[in-house]
Formats: structure tokens, C-alpha cells, sequence
């Protein structure tokens, strides 16, 4: 059996916006590498918080279990490295190490592409692997070819279309080669001809890069036809629930 990535059990997270009080349920969630997941359900049920929750950006309220294990270094997919317990360093306040997780395991695409308006398109696509020392520009180039987007690297965001920039926000995001890639409405700036072609994108790079990818989206069908394991974020009473147990739905297979 293929062991996850990303193993949560038991995990709540809540919040209280005046008089409004909000709770995500993630009863079992488990990622293994390259599965391939779009979260979708109704506006406002906490699809973006459970990435949130995922991308160590949002810290659980409580969890039975969060741990991550990730690829040892230069091994792209392959040994896991020991499993790390998230919670735990949650609890002990360790910011340092769940950014220092994050940004070397981890890759994130925005809904309108979050680009650094004032670095050419090569260097927004490399800031990840600079930051992290690796060398430059690696990979990235085969990338940004894959992508399309290699005749415009000396070009800012703003010189470039929207669905270019969508597809380097999508470069930068897989250029240091992470174990798992999140993405929050990749595509929905994009008009329906252009979201197609760059979701079915996203897949194929992050199969290709052997990542497991979690989508964020509301087109339903269209995470379908990019053949993505649909995941519902369904509302209850009081609280959101989210259940995807990717090593269980292997066994069962
Ligand atoms: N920063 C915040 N502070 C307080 N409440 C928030 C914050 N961000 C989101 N919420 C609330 O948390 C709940 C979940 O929001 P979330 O953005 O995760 O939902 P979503 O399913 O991604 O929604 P959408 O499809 O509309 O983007 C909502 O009730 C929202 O109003």
C-alpha cells in the first residue's frame, strides 16, 4: 500500500467572525503521491480553508493526527523521509519549521496568479528554487517550455495576458520540484477554452513531476473531464465536513 504524504484524522478547525462561528471537519484525509484531487463544494463551506489547513498556513483547532512525509531531499517522489507530526509543532508555536516545510515541499497556485509585478517571468518562476539555494535554473526551463511560457521570460506580469500568467504562476509553483502541489481556483480568471487547457496543464506537470495535486474549484465537470478524483466538502449541521482517504480507496481498488 502506498504510503501518504499528508495523513489528517480527526481534525477541526474553527473560527468566530462576530457573531458568525464557522467549524471545518476533516475527518480523514490522507494524500499519496500522484493523486490528483479537486475540492469542490457550495461557496463559503471551507474549500480554501482545508487547503489553508494542508499548506500549514492555518493551524487546526485540534487533530488525532496531521503528519506530513515528505520526499528526502533530491529524491523527487521517491524514500519518504520519516513522518513529521504537524500538530505537534502547531502546538509548540515552531513557525520557522512549518515555513521551512512549506516552501520546500510545497508549491501553491493563486486564483489570479500572485505574480511579484516587479520580477521578470524567469525570475517570479525561480524565486522558489533561489530561496531554497537550489540551483538555477534546473528544471525550470523544461517547465516553462511545457508551459508555454519560455519566449516570455524577460517580460513583467503585467506585459503578459492572464492565462499566460496563470500558466507561469503555475511554473513558479512546480519549479523547486515539490512533493505536493495546491491550488486555489487556478482557473477561475480564465474564460471556459482557456481554464480547460490550463487545468488539463496543471495534471500533466504535476504527473509528470510525480506530485500529488489538490485543486480548489467550483467547475465540477471540468475536474472531471481533467480526470481529477472529485472530493465534496459537504455543510452539516454546524460544521463543514471533509473525507478523502486516498490509501483506503487504493486497498479497496
Ligand atoms: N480570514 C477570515 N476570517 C474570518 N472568517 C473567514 C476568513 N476567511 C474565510 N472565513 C469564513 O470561513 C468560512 C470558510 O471560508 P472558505 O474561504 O474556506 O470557504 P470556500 O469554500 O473556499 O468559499 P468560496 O468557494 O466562496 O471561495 C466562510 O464562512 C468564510 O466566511
Amino acid at each position: 500500500m502506498t504510503e501518504p504524504l499528508v495523513d489528517l484524522q480527526d481534525c477541526v478547525h474553527e473560527r468566530a467572525a462576530g457573531s458568525d462561528r464557522f467549524r471545518l471537519a476533516v475527518e480523514r484525509f490522507t494524500l499519496c503521491p500522484g493523486d490528483q484531487i479537486a475540492l469542490v463544494g457550495p461557496s463559503g463551506c471551507g474549500k480554501s480553508t482545508t487547503l489553508d489547513l494542508l499548506s500549514l498556513i492555518v493551524a487546526p483547532t485540534r487533530a488525532g493526527r496531521f503528519t506530513l512525509r515528505m520526499p528526502q531531499a533530491g529524491t523527487l517522489a521517491g524514500t519518504l523521509a520519516e513522518p513529521v507530526d504537524v500538530m505537534a509543532l502547531w502546538r509548540r508555536g515552531a513557525r520557522d519549521r512549518l515555513t521551512a516545510l512549506r516552501a520546500a515541499h510545497m508549491g501553491y497556485v493563486l486564483q489570479t496568479g500572485g505574480l511579484v509585478p516587479f520580477l521578470s517571468v524567469r525570475e517570479n518562476v525561480l524565486l522558489t528554487r533561489r530561496a531554497l539555494g537550489l540551483p538555477c535554473p534546473g528544471p525550470a526551463v523544461t517547465l516553462m517550455e511545457t508551459l508555454g511560457v519560455a519566449e516570455l521570460g524577460r517580460r513583467l506580469p503585467r506585459q503578459i495576458s492572464i492565462g499566460q500568467r496563470q500558466r507561469v504562476a503555475i511554473a513558479r509553483a512546480l519549479a523547486h520540484q515539490p512533493a505536493v502541489i495546491l491550488a486555489d481556483e487556478p482557473t477561475a480568471s480564465l474564460d471556459p477554452s482557456l481554464a480547460e487547457g490550463t487545468m488539463k496543464l496543471l495534471s500533466a506537470v504535476a504527473r509528470f513531476q510525480k506530485a500529488a495535486l489538490v485543486v480548489v474549484t467550483h467547475d465540477h465537470r471540468l475536474a472531471e473531464r481533467t480526470g481529477l478524483t472529485v472530493v465534496e466538502c459537504r455543510t452539516g449541521a454546524g460544521a463543514s465536513v471533509v473525507r478523502h482517504d486516498s490509501a483506503r480507496a487504493e486497498a479497496a481498488a
